[in-house]
């Protein structure tokens, strides 16, 4: 058992799984303070999109502890843990094509449980105000009334990521959110993430190392489900181990 850290927002120790007695994840202690954008890198199959997975509750752990803001994720299901605030962006953008930007970030408000109910309740001011709040930090204010079809494949994913910050989440955690975009759209990605680390803590899995460079509060290195380095950008980078499995590559 840890020691509730009031100055760390998710406390991950011992942490394992094993697929068939192959531990994707073995044995990681990663610890998350507020305010803080955490960058997970290494190699193909280090284990980093599992690391997300485990703690959003979709995959289940072996052992170990995470724990958030006290409470102990590995004992709550997936739903508990997005009500915890807990949110999690995957790869592929998943937003419903058929609706504008606005009614996406409207089904996404806490109230909204399913699309015809969302879509049924009053739009009051409070909820207006959020979505317009949210649409300026996800450059998409301009596009409200647009249908999201018509969206560039990174507008899609800011969409996504505005569909989880609408439930204001404490703890973001995003899987390659830039896979995929032109430069400038990764440029404006990485201004989106140091504004909302404002008021919350978020954990990216990325390969591109010049995204990294731009957002990483510190970087976790994992290789073989294990942490091979952590620290700053500039740490992880000149550490010979790291060098070797990954970024010499
Ligand atoms: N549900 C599962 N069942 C069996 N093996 C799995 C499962 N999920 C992941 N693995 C294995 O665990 C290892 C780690 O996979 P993971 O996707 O977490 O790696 P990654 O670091 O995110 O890789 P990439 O950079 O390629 O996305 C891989 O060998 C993968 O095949």
């Amino acid at each position: 058992m840890s020691i509730e850290n009031p100055r760390l927002i998710l406390s991950v120790e011992d942490l394992t799984v094993s697929f068939d007695g192959f531990k994707a994840v073995d044995g990681l202690n990663l610890y998350i303070a507020p305010n803080e954008c955490r960058v997970i890198i290494g190699p193909n199959g280090a284990g980093k999109t599992t690391v997300l997975d485990l703690i959003c509750g979709r995959t289940r752990a072996t052992s170990g502890s995470v724990e958030f803001k006290g409470m102990e994720l590995l004992k709550m299901r997936e739903d508990q843990i997005v009500h915890a605030g807990v949110g999690r962006k995957f790869q592929t953008p998943s937003v419903y094509e058929d609706l504008t930007v606005f009614e996406n970030l409207e089904i996404s408000y806490p109230r909204g449980y399913s699309v015809f109910g969302a879509l049924a309740f009053r739009r009051t001011a409070e909820v207006r105000e959020r979505i317009e709040e949210v649409a300026e930090v996800i450059f998409l204010s301009d596009h409200l009334d647009q249908k999201s079809a018509h969206l560039s494949h990174g507008q899609k994913q800011w969409l996504e990521i505005g569909m989880l910050l609408i439930q204001d989440p404490q703890l973001l955690m995003l899987d390659e959110p830039v896979a995929g975009m032109s430069v400038a759209e990764r440029v404006k990605t990485a201004e989106l993430l140091n504004r909302i680390i404002a008021d919350r803590s978020v954990i990216v899995v990325e390969h591109d190392m010049k995204f990294v460079e731009e957002i990483a509060t510190r970087v976790t290195v994992l290789h073989r489900g294990k942490l091979l380095a952590e620290g700053s950008m500039a740490h992880v980078q000149a550490d010979p181990d790291v060098i070797e499995v990954y970024l010499g590559h």
